[in-house]
């Protein structure tokens, strides 16, 4: 059965100058006839009235797309109307009637993916482009809608690839005269690619903190100074700042961000034994989020010695704050001196906070792995070649490798295409 043909609105809802329908699908050229009149030349951007049932519905701008040249590979039509929604509802309406169906959430790419107009990763960075909200972001789904993982994985599924040709030719040959050491090299070249694979996923915690943000948690002792902190770093009066001990009690977030890198800065409860119940819950929230993040701002106030619950934090993704320098030196060797109230050492605790950024979160040249779908494909390659090296039969090595490439291959979709295609087209937004 053929597939329906599709529609849905491409650019965002709403009022706006332009909205752009697209359709995809066998009975796109019937439909745009039906609308325009005759075809246009393909791609080629065309005045037409659109009609339905002898009444006019807009004059746009029509494109017809032949398959395959069209970002779906199927006959696709675009229609640039008037951006109102009664126009977008008319002539959706009119589609509707002449037999197209709106489209699911990622239907267009999911389509382009199934006509092999791009891999998974380029159709996973092509919904990051369209969530990308800095400067970072977007160059690194960028890189990756235009086939930056793609390119790596064919490199390591060419390695795997010539590995098992010459493992099998080993087996098949075993008694010929062929180099007795053929079977030692494949078991060293892919010890090599286990490496390299390992080490692309020690990289991804960076690429998917820049694709998801970077959590820094404010940390310290009621009374430390970490909400004025939160407020200053934000530019505005976030959380509630008072003398009263035990102020803060939910987690306060404020989005930042730090050198292209999307930041969530959150102030917390003061830690200490508490009271009632609802300061308990607040430091309990705070002590959860102080784990998630992946950087913490420790605040030691320059009037009180430090508390044992803020020092137990200390790790090398700590970053030492001695607040309120304006009463006294930090209580802490190594802590940066900042006031909030004279505004000393604000801007060398920002400039220590986009470094920090850049280093948890930076863009790193190769295109990265940005999902845990990506790890966990690249994961269960490298757990195949680490079982390689200990397997007591050539046969066994060659389907090691041959599970390595199974593995492998699900970053692109090459393979078991079904088992991974609803987790990413899922992810979409309408219409794309
Ligand atoms: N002198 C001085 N006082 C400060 C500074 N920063 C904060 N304070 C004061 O210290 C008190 C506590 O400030 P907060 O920002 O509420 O401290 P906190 O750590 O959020 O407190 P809790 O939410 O109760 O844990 C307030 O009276 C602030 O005005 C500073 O840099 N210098
Ligand atoms: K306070
Ligand atoms: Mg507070």
């Amino acid at each position: 059965m053929s597939p329906d043909t599709v529609f849905a609105l491409a650019s965002g809802a709403g009022r706006a100058a332009v909205a752009v329908l697209r359709i995809s699908g066998p009975r796109s050229a019937a439909l745009l006839e039906a609308l325009a009149g005759r075809l246009p030349a393909p791609r080629m951007t065309t005045l037409r009235r659109l009609r339905h049932r002898g009444e006019a519905l807009d004059r746009a701008l029509v494109l017809w797309f032949p398959g395959p040249g069209s970002f779906t590979g199927e006959d696709s039509v675009e229609l640039h109307l008037h951006g109102g929604p009664a126009v977008v509802a008319a002539v959706s309406e009119a589609l509707a009637d002449l037999g197209a169906r709106p489209a699911e959430p990622g239907e267009f790419t999911r389509r382009a993916f199934l006509h092999g107009k791009l891999d998974l990763t380029a159709a996973e960075g092509i919904a990051d482009l369209v969530s990308a909200e800095t400067e970072a972001q977007r160059r690194q789904a960028l890189r990756q809608a235009e086939g930056g993982l793609a390119t790596r994985e064919a490199a390591w599924t060419g390695q795997l690839l010539r590995l098992l040709a010459r493992q099998e030719a080993f087996i098949e040959f075993e008694d010929e005269d062929l180099p007795h050491d053929l079977d030692i090299r494949v078991t060293t070249e892919a010890a090599a690619l286990r490496r390299e694979l390992e080490a692309s996923l020690a990289e991804s915690a960076r690429e998917e903190r820049l694709r998801e943000g970077l959590s820094i948690a404010i940390l310290g002792a009621p009374n430390a100074g970490k909400s004025s902190l939160l407020n200053a770093l934000a530019g505005h009066e976030a959380a509630i700042v008072s003398a009263r001990a035990g102020t803060t009690r939910d987690v306060v977030e404020v989005r930042l961000v730090l050198g292209g890198v999307p930041v969530t800065l959150a102030d917390t409860a003061g830690l200490r034994e508490a009271s009632d119940e609802i300061e308990a819950e607040g430091v309990h929230r705070a002590l959860a989020r102080a784990e998630r993040a992946a950087l913490r701002l420790l605040v030691f106030a320059a009037d009180t010695a430090p508390d044992a619950a803020t020092l137990s934090l200390r790790d090398e993704d700590a970053l030492l704050v001695g607040s309120k320098s304006d009463l006294g030196p930090p209580v802490l060797a190594g802590a940066l001196p900042v006031s909030t109230t004279t505004g000393e050492g604000l801007p060398l605790l920002r400039a220590a906070l986009e470094r920090e950024a850049a280093r948890l979160a930076g863009m790193n040249e190769a295109a990265g792995l940005t999902r845990p779908r990506h790890r966990a494909a690249i994961g269960e390659a490298v757990s195949w070649l680490a079982h390689l090296e200990t397997a007591p039969l050539p046969e066994l090595r060659a389907e090691a490798l041959r599970a390595a490439l199974r593995a492998l291959s699900r970053l692109t979709g090459r393979v078991d295409v079904e088992a991974v295609l609803d987790q990413v087209f899922g992810e979409f937004c309408i219409g794309k």
